[in-house]
């Protein structure tokens, strides 16, 4: 499989250690918006860059005819107009906030707990995530995703940015920034009496790399627009 890299930063660097390994090929590594010059026949693109930049590189690999895997967050206000642009094209592309499989995991291990929990009021539910002190997005995108799969389970009202628990019908989400943290993410629900907590800490970035990577080799070949939830089969 011949790769483009879109975006070089730390998940780009992260996934070349893995592709090296297992004998891929990477054809491009661009830090600027992919071109007919630059990509290079690419199979498929993995495009982690930032959420300035994402819209704009996953419009150019659709309309070269290359598969994209987007990673990048905090640019999901314009995802209808890939998914639009995508179908005209009969391209392929896959957006997952976070390509983890064990973050895919919690996501439904989520929404199973606040299915139970819903039906205990004494329990007030947040969120909290913790990254590093370089990202430029909070909350984070996995925060957000575990968000909206609870708001409709609880019938909240969204989200916010806080840690105020206790005031209103949105479900707070705290962001904190820690040096060298590849992520961790926790669904809290507190009581007068107790504190039940799910957790999911990524050790590095190794966890997201290769599941970017199942999800290109998944892609290739494929006409339409998946989520992690295709790939895994969840
Ligand atoms: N879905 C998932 O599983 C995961 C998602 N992420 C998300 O991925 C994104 C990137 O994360 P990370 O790698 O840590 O960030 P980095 O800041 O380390 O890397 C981003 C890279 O994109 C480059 N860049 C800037 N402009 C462009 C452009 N126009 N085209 C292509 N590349 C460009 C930057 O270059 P320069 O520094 O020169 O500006 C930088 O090298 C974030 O949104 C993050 O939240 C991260 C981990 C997992
Ligand atoms: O910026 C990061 O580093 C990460 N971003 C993603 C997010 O915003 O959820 C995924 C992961 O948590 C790491």
């Amino acid at each position: 499989m011949k790769i483009a890299l879109v975006g070089y930063g730390k998940m780009g660097k992260a996934i070349e250690t893995i592709v090296e390994a297992q004998g891929d090929q990477i054809v491009a590594r661009l830090e600027e918006k992919p071109t007919k010059k630059n990509i290079n026949e690419a199979d498929v693109a993995i495009e982690f860059s930032t959420p300035q930049t994402a819209f704009d590189n996953v419009v150019a690999c659709l309309e070269l005819g290359i598969p994209v895997v987007c990673g990048t967050t905090a640019w999901l206000d314009r995802l209808p107009e890939v998914e639009k642009i995508c179908s005209h094209v009969n391209g392929a592309f896959i957006y997952a906030s976070n390509y983890s499989l064990g973050v895919n995991l919690f996501f439904e291990i989520n929404k199973r707990i606040a299915q139970l929990m819903k039906k205990y009021p004494d329990y007030t539910i947040s969120l909290e995530e913790i990254h590093h002190t370089e990202k430029k997005d909070a909350p984070s995108g996995t925060a957000i995703t575990l968000a909206e799969e609870i708001i409709p389970i609880y019938h909240m009202d969204g989200w916010k940015l806080s840690s105020d628990v206790s005031s209103s019908n949105q479900l707070a989400i705290e962001a904190k920034r820690e040096k060298d943290v590849p992520g961790t993410h926790t669904v809290l629900y507190n009581s007068e009496v107790d504190q039940i907590e799910i957790k999911h800490i990524a050790h590095s970035r190794k966890g997201f790399a290769s599941g970017a990577l199942v999800a290109a080799k998944w892609l290739v070949g494929k006409k339409g627009i998946f989520t992690m939830k295709d790939v895994l089969g969840l």
